[in-house]
């Protein structure tokens, strides 16, 4: 019953296009998974959740815990059912479950917790007798402990959850729930029914986790500029699950402006609260219940103690992972490496600054159990005990207690995993920097070592990049037009696979680009200037080949105008092709031309860029220079492309970074015809400086290898072209005298319909 509802959702989400559209990675996942029983399989799931709700009333009304006739109904059934009334535009209805789903999920892991907490003495009576007994009988009280802790969670969860609730959700929903992914929903669901405050509050919370959402900050940006809407309506509704990161920050904040006892107290409560949520998490791994581990054979072929091994092995595992889980902070995708450890160093440091001696050094010598032998936290002690002259008591303090039992237990969890991992096939990530090499097994601590040796060896000086860039391209290659310089190539640009070409357009053509995106701005169709998705400082004109081909159509420009907007594509296409010495064919993934405009008035003190540092087809993570392959980002993009028109216009430079974001390693000045191409992929981070003056107008293009992502809207445009015997691959002569003709194809009008669309809160699909 858990899993079997999604299918039922995919049907109305592809069928209804709703302007903004959660991304449900799973939704899309399990599309594949939609056979030619679908239909069938959706009105059976839907039926048995109607029944379900049915037989059970306290479920559509998402009941609390407590009492035994009013049982905590599952929320994933809630949230499937929320969703499904969402896509049925039934908007009252879909507020009230996706609310529900949302309660009766933070109730389920509080109970989970009380469980958990109640049931941690049952069964120690069984445990004394462990030491009395010998063989057999030992296996037996201990197997009794179990079945006494067991029966007692068992009890203690039927007296307020339904049974049905009871076992883990599928991954998807998990994962719903752990990107905030019901905010989502909830912000347009409020939008509609006019309830602004409730929508902008939603909207805030799926935001903080989501910070590179397009298409929310968009709509963040439209609440803000809302009459009535104060600032308090931007809450977090998922605060206070983040309390230790409030703190964190305040604690930093304390630490800048030397606030020391400020920031002793809040680094304190930091740590203090990081524990709780620890412990939180744990809990959860133990009364959730733990799976095996996926080979499944094996666990089926295996006797008693091996299973109970590998079960014993996963809920380690589960509880160790709690320690990535509280130090990753809610949007981003890695956790802070040695969370706990850091914190205690933030705090003895402000500890000493506060002048609180003795609270210092317990602290550093909390620090060291992680850390026993680190020469800076040692040399620190010594300077602490230097000041503390003859304070012997002072000196003599013990590490917390607290942090003392979590370093013990973690230790012997640990050992006990790397066992498993060495002689049980057990596969563990360790989330811990700070774990002590004698604990980790020598077959596993041979091969990290030649790991990062190769690591190494590809980070040293001019080799990193080349050695990283997996994309295929090979810069290099001929440049195929006469008249077209490479002015940049790898590097004079410092890197791996970028390149920056001029003379790839005229000074006419240009102009006639340029003039295509004012007439195309003052149609009042396509693209209307909206202001920047990326800083408020600018404003944001786009103008793709179909709306133009439009335009043209409507006799709002010419037919040949739109045709070279499409033709300075191809020729783009053609050059970079060969010069990256591309080895599959290079599709176009998305086109448009775009202009930045500063907004006059609102450029003093600039501190923003026009575009911040980013890479086109993954997430980057700068902190830990990672770069993750997967949505929001637009993963599909190989190579991307930049045909710059004009100069005309105060900063506006292109600049590519390291992974760090911060350190440039090269800038390029756009100017008419100038074209400059790179991959697409994590060695290229790249960002715009603050346009502060004029408008900056590009032709922005993106390439994929893969046909199945090809630019559909490009195709259209093509074909309409073709239906009237029109080349599109050649320049035209100048047809201003032909009448306008209509849209050609439902499609078309689809696209028109979606373009006026855009300015709603709910905005359209993001193209940037
Ligand atoms: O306009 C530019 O120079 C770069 C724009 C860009 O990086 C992007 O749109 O992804
Ligand atoms: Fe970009």
């Amino acid at each position: 019953m858990h899993s079997c509802l999604f299918p039922g959702l995919i049907p109305s989400r592809s069928s209804l296009c709703l302007p903004s559209l959660p991304s449900l990675r799973s939704l899309v996942a399990t599309m594949a998974l939609v056979s030619k029983n679908t239909p069938v399989y959706v009105a059976l799931c839907t039926a048995v959740l109607s029944l379900f709700i049915w037989l059970d009333p306290a479920a559509a009304s998402g009941s609390s815990a407590g009492s035994a006739s009013r049982l905590l109904s599952p929320y994933d059934a809630l949230y499937y059912l929320g969703v499904r009334a969402y896509f049925a535009e039934e908007w009252e209805k879909a507020a009230e479950l996706l609310e529900k789903s949302i309660a009766a999920r933070e109730t389920l892991l509080r109970t989970r917790r009380e469980c958990h907490d109640n049931c941690v003495a049952a069964g120690h009576d069984r445990l004394a007798k462990l030491d009395t007994e010998v063989s057999s009988i030992w296996d037996l009280w201990a197997m009794d402990w179990v079945q006494q802790r067991a029966e007692c969670i068992r009890f203690c969860l039927n007296q307020a959850v339904s049974p049905a609730a009871q076992p883990p959700v599928s991954t998807d929903i998990q994962y719903e729930f752990g990107t905030r992914n019901p905010y989502n929903f909830l912000q347009v669901t409020y939008y509609k029914l006019g309830k602004i405050q409730k929508a902008v509050s939603a909207a805030h919370t799926f935001f903080l986790a989501n910070p590179s959402h397009l298409e929310m900050r968009n709509n963040i940006e439209k609440y803000r500029r809302m009459p009535g809407v104060k600032e308090e309506a931007f809450q977090d509704r998922e605060r206070e699950g983040q309390k230790h990161w409030e703190l964190y920050s305040s604690a930093l904040q304390f630490e800048s402006s030397s606030e020391w006892s400020r920031a002793v107290d809040a680094w304190k409560e930091c740590v203090n609260e990081t524990l709780r949520k620890t412990e939180d998490c744990r809990a959860q791994c133990v009364v959730q219940g733990q799976g095996f581990p996926d080979d499944e054979d094996t666990a089926s072929t295996t006797g008693v103690f091996e299973k109970a091994a590998a079960l014993s092995l996963n809920l380690l595992s589960c509880q160790q992972s709690c320690v990535s889980f509280v130090a990753t902070r809610p949007g981003r995708i890695s956790p802070l490496e040695d969370f706990l450890p850091t914190l205690l160093e933030h705090l003895h440091i402000a500890q000493f600054k506060a002048g609180d001696l003795r609270g210092a050094v317990q602290t550093l010598r909390s620090l060291l159990l992680f850390y026993p032998s680190d020469s800076d936290s040692l040399s620190n002690l010594k300077l602490y005990f230097e000041t503390l002259g003859g304070d012997t008591e002072a000196q003599g303090t013990e590490p917390a207690q607290e942090i003392s039992a979590y370093v013990k237990r973690s230790l012997l969890e640990k050992k006990l995993l790397y066992f498993g991992v060495e002689n049980l096939n057990f596969n563990f990530t360790d989330p811990d920097l700070w774990t002590p090499e004698e604990v980790i097994p020598e077959s596993l601590r041979e091969s990290w070592r030649a790991e990062r040796e190769k690591l190494n060896e590809r980070l040293k000086e001019g080799d990193r990049e080349a050695e990283l860039d997996d994309s295929g391209f090979y810069a290099g290659g001929p440049v195929p037009l006469v008249g077209v310089t490479i002015t940049m190539d790898d590097a004079a640009l410092n890197g791996t696979n970028r390149v920056v070409l001029d003379g790839v357009l005229t000074q006419s053509e240009c102009e006639t680009v340029l003039q295509l995106a004012t007439a195309a701005a003052s149609s009042g169709d396509g693209y209307r200037g909206r202001r920047s998705p990326h800083t408020p400082h600018e404003k944001f004109e786009g103008l793709t080949v179909l709306r133009a081909l439009k335009l043209a159509q409507d006799g709002l420009i010419k037919q040949s105008e739109a045709k070279l907007l499409h033709e300075i594509g191809e020729r783009a296409r053609t050059l970079l092709h060969s010069y990256f010495r591309s080895p599959s064919a290079l599709y176009f993934s998305f086109t448009h031309l775009v202009c930045r405009s500063a907004i006059t008035g609102k450029q003093e003190g600039r501190l923003d860029l026009s575009h911040p540092v980013h890479v086109d087809n993954c997430l980057l993570e700068p902190e830990t220079r990672q770069c993750w392959r997967e949505p929001p980002a637009f993963t599909h993009r190989d190579l991307s492309a930049l045909l710059y028109l004009n100069d005309d216009f105060v900063g506006g430079d292109l600049f590519f970074t390291d992974r760090d974001a911060k350190t440039v390693t090269a800038t390029v000045r756009p100017r008419c015809g100038r074209l400059v191409g790179f991959s697409s992929g994590p060695v290229n981070p790249h960002g715009v400086t603050a346009v502060t003056a004029g408008r900056r107008c590009t032709l922005a293009l993106w390439f994929t290898k893969e046909k199945l992502h090809r630019d559909m809207e490009r195709e259209e445009a093509e074909a309409a072209w073709a239906a009237d015997g029109q080349s599109v691959t050649k320049e035209e002569k100048e047809d201003s005298d032909s009448p306008p003709t209509p849209p050609r194809s439902g499609r078309s009008q689809g696209s028109r319909e979606k373009s006026k669309m855009r300015d709603r809160v709910t905005g359209g699909r993001d193209e940037l």
